[in-house]
């Protein structure tokens, strides 16, 4: 059994980090993690130009601890009216991606797409331009039931997409069912998707452990363990498809535990730790330095890492909550024991 794990240093390529006083406090956490992060542009109000999106980085790189290399990675979020000339500015200005949330569909999405057929013109601008498209991959349609809203996504606006984009890169994030797997597994190499810790680690049970569960709630909603399975099988696999997007998504305590819960796991502070344990349950170890360091990028087209990063077998706690501003944020497993530690 081994007690050192040395990776090249790693990405997150799906990060929520806030802003004012919320950034403040989660991107430390990032930045003692990661190199870079592909971080969502789904603020109120969203980043939806190439300036907010240059002046948001600026702002995260402020955050940021002293003498941190970290680097931002910025989206624009994607709307009826976002336009192709946007899309210029956008690649010139160093933005990587445009995120599609369908109306709706979740946190902060209430000024998504309703139509993808009304951003044909963009997304055929994005293709020449060699940005890409990243997907929360539900449906919004009251008719179908939460938990099919992934697999309905596929058929009803994945397909078609593919179909009529076929060198957009597209990114399917934070994937949660076996039909998401499997599109993925034997889609071309334009498509890929990101897997976060929790639905590697979980199945919907955990939102019902002796009662509610607010913080393991987060969309797409965690599934079936038929689910799970799939998705611990793919990123075992070893595909180049399938690479580390951690979805940290911070709510303030009291707005988890709250009549309406808000979507959203926190997993910052502790997200490689999380991944080792999903990893080594799995068998699968020598599997996670691709996933979180090597696959991400090679997707994107942009260069790996050097350097290292260390993880022990070494249980520890995370804090059961940190400050998030001028209130709380409860860490995914704080005050439990974890096995592995970022050294
Ligand atoms: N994943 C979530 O449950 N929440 C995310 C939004 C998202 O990624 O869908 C958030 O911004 O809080
Ligand atoms: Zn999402
Ligand atoms: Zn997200």
């Amino acid at each position: 059994m081994s007690t050192t794990l040395t990776l090249t240093r790693p990405d997150d390529w799906h990060l929520h980090l806030r802003d004012d006083a919320a950034l403040a406090s989660v991107a430390p956490y990032t930045a003692q993690q990661f190199a870079r992060a592909i971080v969502m542009p789904n603020l109120r109000p969203p980043i939806t130009t190439a300036a907010q999106a240059m002046a948001y980085r600026e702002r995260i790189l402020a955050a940021l601890p002293a003498g941190s290399d970290f680097q931002p990675l910025m989206t624009l979020y994607l709307t009826n009216n976002t336009a192709p000339a946007e899309v210029a500015a956008a690649k010139a200005a160093g933005v990587v991606a445009l995120k599609l949330y369908p109306a709706g569909a979740t946190t902060n999405s209430d000024a998504g797409v309703t139509d993808i057929r009304k951003c044909y013109a963009t997304l055929e601008a994005m293709q020449r331009a060699g940005l890409l498209l990243l997907v929360h991959g539900e449906v919004t349609d009251p008719a179908i039931d939460v938990f099919d809203r992934e697999a309905v996504f596929i058929d009803r606006v994945m397909q078609p997409l593919r179909r009529d984009f076929p060198e957009l890169k597209v990114v399917f994030e934070h994937i949660t069912t076996k039909e998401a797997a499997q599109y993925v597994s034997s889609s071309d190499r334009f498509t890929a998707a990101t897997l976060t810790p929790q639905h590697l680690l979980y199945n919907r049970n955990a939102l019902f452990t002796g009662g509610l569960r607010p913080h393991y709630y987060c969309l797409p909603v965690l599934k079936r363990e038929e689910h799970r399975l799939a998705l611990c099988q793919a990123v075992a696999s070893g595909s180049p498809k399938f690479f580390l997007g951690t979805d940290s998504a911070p709510h303030a305590a009291q707005l988890k535990e709250a009549s309406v819960c808000g979507a959203g796991c926190f997993t910052a502070l502790s997200a490689l730790e999380l991944y080792a344990e999903a990893f080594e349950l799995l068998g699968a170890l020598d599997k996670l330095e691709a996933f979180a360091s090597f696959n991400g990028p090679d997707f994107y087209g942009l260069p790996r890492n050097t350097g290292t990063v260390t993880l022990k077998r070494e249980p520890w706690t995370p804090p059961a909550a940190v400050a998030f501003g001028d209130a709380q944020l409860k860490p995914l497993r704080g005050g439990e024991t974890l096995n592995w530690k970022l050294q």
